[in-house]
């Protein structure tokens, strides 16, 4: 693809600070067109605060966020227009029917009303939704939910997409569609941040990986990249060694002892 290397995102020098406390700590990356990236880290990490700056919903971080050549910083928001998004959970709407959800997303991407209903019913038919469209989120199995999440993301055919556990609550003939569905996403240009603490799922998914501790950047690259630099099998592997993660045996050990009954403060 000669437009392979159009740059959709650029990060320099973020930092961001809750109250006193820097939870980003000089965070630089650049993306380009059609990349899948497994966005991954520690509880805490800050991957959600970087993914709540892209999507323009904090703007009191110091550095510079480009996104499909735009700074974002100036208060023009027709970029989120080109950007979808994945929740980890969308709870708060429970009471709305699928296809209330993914209307009332639609129109707030612009879309039409009907074009916007007509996309969700050809895409929940995919989904073998259809016939619950009209049931209430709060009616529907954590796999089911996660489908119509997956659908509002993409209704207004979107550039960037950000996901968060995208895949939880799916089953393994779901998870084989959504994969497959990403990888030709971005065969046809698309840019994927992928959010899971799912390591097998992020080893297969993403063509680069980029894990954050403590607000900054520790490695970026392919899997086969950071296993060179590692020498760990392992996506799981890796990301203990590089959070410096090595007690689980220890942890657990102890966890068991207390379930057994082997503490007095129990
Ligand atoms: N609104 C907030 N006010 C204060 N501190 C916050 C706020 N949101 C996040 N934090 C803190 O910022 C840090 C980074 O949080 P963030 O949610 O970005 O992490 P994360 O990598 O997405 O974690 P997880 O994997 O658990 O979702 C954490 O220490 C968190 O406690």
């Amino acid at each position: 693809m000669d437009s392979a290397n159009e740059s959709i995102l650029s990060i320099q020098d973020l930092t961001m600070s809750y109250g006193g406390k820097q939870v980003l700590n000089g965070i630089n990356l650049e993306v380009s067109k059609g990349q899948i990236i497994g966005y991954i880290g520690p509880n805490g990490a800050g991957k959600s605060t970087t993914v709540k700056i892209m999507l323009g919903l904090i703007d009191n971080y110091k550095g510079k966020v480009v996104i499909f050549g735009q700074d974002i910083s100036t208060g023009d928001p027709s970029y989120k227009r080109r950007i979808g998004y994945v929740p980890e959970n969308a709870e708060a709407y429970d009471n709305l029917t699928a296809m209330e959800y993914l209307v009332f997303i639609g129109e707030l991407y612009g879309l039409d009303q009907a074009f916007a209903q007509g996309k969700a019913e050809s895409l929940l038919q995919q989904f073998e939704l259809i016939d619950v469209r009209h049931a209430r989120l709060s009616s529907f199995s954590k796999g089911m939910k996660q489908k119509v999440l997956i659908i509002s993301s993409l209704l207004h055919n979107p550039d960037l997409l950000f996901w968060d556990e995208p895949l939880s609550g799916l089953d393994a003939n779901s998870m084989m569609v959504i994969q497959e569905i990403l990888s030709q996403l971005a065969e046809e240009g698309k840019t994927i941040f992928y959010s899971s603490h799912i390591m097998d799922l992020v080893e297969k998914i993403s063509n680069r990986i980029v894990l954050l501790v403590n607000g900054k950047v520790v490695a970026d690259g392919s899997f086969e990249e950071l296993q060179e630099q590692s020498e760990e099998g392992s996506l799981s592997g890796i990301f203990n060694q590089l959070t410096g993660f090595t007690e689980h045996r220890e942890k657990a050990a102890h966890f068991v002892s207390v379930v057994r009954g082997d503490h007095d403060d129990a």
